[in-house]
C-alpha cells in the first residue's frame, strides 16, 4: 500500500507524539507507527479571540503543545527526539470555538449548540523536527489542519441528558465521541472520520510525504489543483446581481491546504496529485479572491450594526427571519440573505429556532455592552469608508492629498459637525477600552505623581490609569470640541475627581504640565514632520526625570499585529518597536523600554535626560 512506506520514513527514528489522548494513540498505532507518548504540559489558553480562523488557533495549539514536550525533553535528556508529534482538536461553530466541556452543564451547553445543525471539527497537527546542536534545541515545525463537517440530528433533552450522563463527553472537544455513544447523534459526516476522532491521519501521511518525498521539477508542473474552496462573494445582496453564490458557502480552505493560512497552494497539492499528474494550472488565487471580497464583508457587518440587528437579537432572539424584518421594518427576502451571510460570517447563529447572536456578536456588536465595538464600525462605516473611496485619487495627487484622504479623521473632525466628532469619539472609545488596561500596566508608572493623556479623547486611558495608580492626576488633553462632549462618556466612580479635562491643541497650545506624557496610538496618524513636531514639544515641556509612555499598534515583526493593512493605511509610517525606542531617544529620552500590550500594541516608555 502507498502509504506504509511514508510512515515507514519514521521508522528509525524516535518519535514522541505529544498527546495524552487515547484516540490519537490507537489511531497512530493501527497505521504502524512506532513512538513514545509524553503528554504534553503546554496549557490549553490561547487567546482565541486573536486568531483570524478556528484552524488557526487548532495549528497554534497543536504546535504549542508539540514545542512544548521538544524543550522538556530537550532539557532533561540533553538530547531531543527526531520528531514530536502534536495534535489538537477543536470543534467550530461559525467562529466559536468549543473543546472539552469543564462539567456536564458545559457539554449540554455544547450539545444543545450542535443539536440539529452542522458544525466543523478541525484538528491542527504539528510535525516539529528537532535537531541538538551544542546543547542548543533547533526546530523545524511543519502544521497543517484537517476540516470535517458533522451533522446532528434533532436531539431531544432527554436523549441530550442520557447521553451527558454516559459520561463520554467530558474529555472530548465539543462533549461528544463520534466513534461511540456519541455516533448515535450524528446524521451524517462529510471528510475525514478520523479528523473528527482526533487524528487526521490520511493528510498526515500526505504531510509526511511531502516532507520525505520531495516532488520531482517535472511533477510539480503537472500538479492538478483539487480542492478549490469555495468563495462567498455576496452576490446575491445586490439587485442587480441577484442569484449569486449560496451565502453559507462561505470561504471554508481547502481541506487538502498544506500551510495554515494564505496561500495554500504553493506547496505540491498532494502526494497523488505530484505523482500522477494532472494539467497545468497557476495556484488558485484563494487569498486574493477573499481580499476582492473582502469589502463586502464589512458592508454587511456596518449594515447589521446599523439596522441594530445584534441589539434585537440580543433583547429577543432567536428569532425567524421574518420576524426580525417585521421587528426592523425591513424588506423579509433581504433581511433573511443578511442574516445568512452574518451566520456564514461567524456573527450570528442558525438554528432550527431561528438567528441567534454568536459570543462575539454578544460580546462585541450589542449597542450597550461593556466590551461593545459598535461606536467603531458606525465610524467605519459613516467616515472611513467614505474616505477610503477617494484613496486613489488621493495616491495620484500626491503626499498632502494622501494624508488628506487616508489620515484624514483627525483633520476632519475638526471642521465637521458635532454628530461626526461624537462618532470619532464613540469609534476611539470603544478601541479604547480594548487595550486601556494594557496601556496603563504595560510598566509599573507609580514613581509619577501627574501624567497628561495627549489627545486622551473620552479619557478612558486616564480612567483606567487613575484606577491603577491610586496617587496619581491625570489631565486629559484634546480638542476643545472633544473635551466639550467628553462628559457623556463618563460614568463617575472615585478615580474621577483625579482627572480633569483641559481643552487645547497638541500641536499649537502650551501642554500641560506632568511628570508623564502620555500618546496612545497618536503617532502612527501623522506623518513624520508632525510627529518630530509633537515630540520635540513634548521634549521641552518634560521635566528631567519625567517620563513619555507611547502605545501603537505593533508592527507585523512584532508578532502579534493582525491587522497590518489597517495600520499601513494610516497616514504615518508604520513603525517597529526599535523605531519607537529611536524616536524616543532622539528627543531626549534615555533608558527606553518596550513591552508589549495584549494583542494589538507595543508600549514604550522613555525617561526625560537632563538637558
Ligand atoms: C469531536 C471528538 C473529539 N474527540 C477527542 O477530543 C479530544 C480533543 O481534545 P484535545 O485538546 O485536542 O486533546 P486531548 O485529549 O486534551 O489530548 P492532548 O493532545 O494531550 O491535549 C481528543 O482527545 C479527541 O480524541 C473524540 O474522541 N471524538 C470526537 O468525536
Amino acid at each position: 500500500m502507498v502509504l506504509c512506506p511514508v510512515i515507514g520514513k519514521l521508522q528509525h527514528k524516535r518519535v514522541v507524539l505529544a498527546s495524552a489522548s487515547p484516540r490519537r494513540q490507537e489511531i497512530l498505532s493501527n497505521a504502524g507507527l512506532r513512538f513514545e507518548v509524553v503528554p504534553s504540559r503546554f496549557k490549553e489558553k490561547l487567546h482565541k479571540a486573536s486568531f483570524a480562523t478556528p484552524y488557526a488557533y487548532a495549528v497554534e495549539t497543536a504546535k504549542q503543545k508539540a514545542l512544548e514536550v521538544a524543550g522538556r525533553m530537550h532539557q532533561k535528556d540533553l538530547r531531543a527526539p527526531d520528531v514530536v508529534i502534536g495534535a489538537d482538536t477543536i470543534v467550530a461553530v461559525g467562529a466559536m470555538i468549543l473543546e472539552k466541556p469543564v462539567d456536564k452543564q458545559d457539554a449540554y451547553r455544547m450539545l444543545s449548540r450542535l443539536n440539529g445543525k452542522e458544525h466543523s471539527v478541525f484538528t491542527g497537527v504539528a510535525i516539529v523536527h528537532c535537531c541538538s546542536k551544542d546543547g542548543r534545541l533547533d526546530t523545524e515545525v511543519s502544521e497543517f489542519y484537517e476540516e470535517t463537517t458533522v451533522k446532528f440530528s434533532e436531539l431531544s433533552e432527554e436523549l441530550l441528558w442520557e447521553y451527558i450522563n454516559s459520561g463520554e463527553p467530558m474529555d472530548k472537544a465539543g462533549g461528544y465521541g463520534i466513534q461511540a455513544l456519541g455516533g448515535m447523534l450524528v446524521e451524517y459526516v462529510h471528510g475525514d472520520f478520523l479528523n473528527v476522532v482526533g487524528f487526521p491521519l490520511n493528510h498526515f501521511c500526505k504531510e509526511l510525504a511531502r516532507l520525505y518525498y520531495p516532488p520531482r521539477p517535472e511533477d510539480l508542473r503537472r500538479v492538478r489543483h483539487d480542492s478549490i474552496p469555495a468563495v462567498d462573494t455576496f452576490e446575491n445582496l445586490s439587485d442587480s446581481e441577484a442569484g449569486g453564490s449560496d451565502p453559507g458557502q462561505s470561504a471554508k480552505g481547502g481541506r487538502g491546504g498544506e500551510q495554515v493560512d494564505g496561500d495554500r497552494s504553493q506547496a505540491p497539492r498532494t502526494l497523488d496529485a505530484a505523482l500522477n499528474g494532472a494539467e497545468s494550472r497557476p495556484p488558485f488565487p484563494t487569498g486574493l479572491l477573499e481580499l476582492m471580497d473582502g469589502f463586502k464583508a464589512s458592508k454587511v457587518l456596518f449594515t447589521a450594526c446599523k439596522l441594530k440587528l445584534f441589539d434585537v437579537l440580543k433583547d429577543q432572539g432567536p428569532l425567524q427571519a421574518v420576524d426580525v424584518a417585521r421587528k426592523l421594518s425591513t424588506c423579509a427576502g433581504r433581511t433573511e440573505q443578511l442574516l445568512d451571510v452574518c451566520a456564514a460570517l461567524g456573527l450570528l447563529e442558525k438554528t432550527h429556532r431561528g438567528y441567534g447572536n454568536t459570543e462575539v456578536a454578544t460580546l462585541h456588536l450589542v449597542s450597550d455592552g461593556e466590551h461593545s465595538l459598535q461606536g467603531l464600525a458606525e465610524y467605519n462605516d459613516a467616515h472611513v469608508w467614505g474616505v477610503f473611496t477617494r484613496l486613489g485619487l488621493a495616491v495620484r495627487e500626491g503626499a498632502d492629498q494622501t494624508r488628506g484622504a487616508l489620515g484624514a479623521m483627525e483633520e476632519e473632525r475638526l471642521s465637521q459637525s458635532k454628530e461626526l466628532t461624537l462618532q470619532f469619539m464613540r469609534a476611539k472609545h470603544s478601541l479604547s477600552k480594548l487595550t486601556a488596561h494594557h496601556v496603563a500596566t504595560a510598566f509599573d508608572l507609580s514613581r509619577f505623581a501627574s501624567a497628561c493623556d495627549l489627545g486622551g479623547c473620552t479619557g478612558i486611558l486616564a480612567r483606567e490609569l487613575a484606577q491603577e495608580y491610586p496617587r496619581l492626576q491625570v489631565t486629559v488633553f484634546d480638542l476643545p470640541e472633544v473635551t466639550e462632549l467628553s462628559g457623556g462618556f463618563q460614568r463617575g466612580g472615585r478615580q474621577t475627581e483625579r482627572i480633569r479635562f483641559v481643552p487645547g491643541d497638541i500641536f499649537k497650545d502650551s501642554l500641560p504640565e506632568a511628570d508623564l506624557y502620555v500618546l496612545s496610538r497618536i503617532l502612527q496618524d501623522w506623518p513624520d514632520d508632525k510627529l518630530h513636531k509633537l515630540l520635540s514639544r513634548i521634549s521641552s515641556s518634560c521635566k528631567p526625570g519625567g517620563g513619555l509612555l507611547v502605545a501603537e499598534a505593533a508592527a507585523e515583526e512584532e508578532g502579534a499585529s493582525r491587522s497590518p493593512r489597517l495600520r499601513t493605511l494610516s497616514a504615518g509610517q508604520p513603525r517597529s518597536a526599535d523605531e519607537h525606542r529611536r524616536l524616543l531617544q532622539r528627543h531626549g529620552f534615555r533608558d527606553v523600554r518596550v513591552a508589549r500590550a495584549g494583542d494589538l500594541l507595543c508600549v514604550v516608555l522613555g525617561t526625560r535626560a537632563a538637558p
